[in-house]
């Protein structure tokens, strides 16, 4: 296998890719029903996944999503469909959790350079959902910043951005209204050429009109996100990238009306918590009752706030509950290729005594 870097460079920066020979490099814009909508330096085509790889696919990851770099079979016409020979190294990836009580992962997307997390100002506005997004967003790999939405619907500015500081870390705070011009020069000037980024927050905080807004006039591309971006009855799991007219890469999920947790960083996302609970008493205190827990000295000093502990543990027992569902998931993956774990072993060692 070379490695050549391709000159893709309109929808990502400038990387090295791996490439097969005779193959193509492409990046996926769209996906729907495992139909894809792929972008190479040929012109845009509609993709399908090999066979080869779809026999080894047991995992929603293990399929290619929006925002892959994947290698292409191209056809002569550019009216056929081209062939998904295989799937690059992903720099970054976005699960949630699929709705409902089963820890299904699904794919949001895939090399998302920043995650910008959403929330209104309005009667949207929850301290306690953006540690979760945050959480969530850290264990991603791509940056977060936060953006806020709807500032023309709020009289107590100051005191919300006291609240989401508090919380944030060192994440960027971007204020947003999209009743005014001026009031979106803050984003704009944010995003960059070529990197990619993906909106997220619950219904109705104004993606959307975001995403509008810095289309600008291009409103035929806007028109064609309206469309797959069902507000209607139909959910609709199309997904996109879109480019903007400044060269930024746009994943639009529509559809996110919950965020489920699959995977997060609590430790980075509450590094106050992780910090206090080095001085608790037991190594594997859970900051309940126990004697000489930090934390709750630290509640009962006024120094932490009851109810981001109280978030604290319901985004560790989410996380907990999974994982113990994930590891069920991958042995059942095992199982399947290998017929156990044991064979796997077996086949490991015997692929790495052919390689000697
Ligand atoms: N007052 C005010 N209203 C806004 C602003 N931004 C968006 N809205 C309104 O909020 C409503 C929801 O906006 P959308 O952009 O559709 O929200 P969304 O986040 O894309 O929602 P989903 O697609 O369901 O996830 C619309 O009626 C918008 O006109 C704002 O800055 N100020
Ligand atoms: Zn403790």
């Amino acid at each position: 296998m070379e490695d050549k870097t391709i000159k893709l460079t309109e929808y990502g920066v400038n990387e090295t890719h791996k490439l097969t020979a005779g193959l193509s490099l492409a990046r996926v814009v769209a996906t729907s029903h495992q139909q894809y909508t792929i972008v190479t330096d040929q012109g845009q085509f509609q993709a399908q996944v090999a066979g080869r790889l779809l026999n080894f696919a047991t995992d929603a990851a293990d399929f290619p999503t929006v925002g892959d770099w994947v290698q292409v079979r191209l056809p002569e016409n550019q009216t056929d469909v081209a062939t998904i020979e295989r799937l690059n190294d992903r720099k970054t990836v976005f699960l949630r959790k699929t709705a409902g009580r089963r820890s299904a992962a699904q794919l949001v997307a895939a090399n998302i350079d920043w995650l910008l997390l959403c929330m209104a100002l309005d009667a949207n506005f929850n301290v306690r959902r953006l540690e979760r997004y945050l959480a969530i967003a850290a264990a991603s790999g791509a940056q977060s910043a936060i953006v806020l939405t709807k500032a023309d619907k709020t009289t107590q500015l100051a005191e919300q951005l006291t609240a989401v500081v508090e919380v944030s870390g060192d994440a960027k705070v971007i204020v947003c209204d999209a009743t005014r011009t001026a009031g979106m020069a803050e984003l704009t000037a944010f995003m960059q050429p070529a990197l990619t980024y993906a909106f997220l927050g619950s219904s109705g905080v104004g993606k959307t009109t975001l995403i509008n807004h810095l289309m600008g006039t291009s409103s035929l591309a806007t028109a064609a996100v309206r469309k797959t971006d069902d507000h209607g009855r139909h959910t609709t799991t199309a997904r996109q990238l879109v480019k903007l007219p400044n060269g930024s890469l746009v994943i639009d999920t529509p559809g996110m009306r919950e965020l489920g947790l699959l995977d997060a960083d609590l430790d980075t996302t509450f590094a106050d918590i992780t910090e206090l609970a080095k001085d608790c008493r037991f190594n594997d205190c859970t900051h309940r009752q126990e004697p000489g827990c930090a934390v709750q000295q630290a509640v009962a000093d006024g120094q932490l706030s009851e109810a981001r502990l109280a978030s604290y543990r319901q985004l560790q027992a989410e996380q907990s509950n999974n994982q113990l569902r994930g590891k069920a998931r991958e042995n059942a993956k095992i199982d399947r290729m290998f017929g156990g774990k044991k064979q796997m072993k077996a086949f490991m060692k015997e692929v790495r005594r052919k390689r000697k």
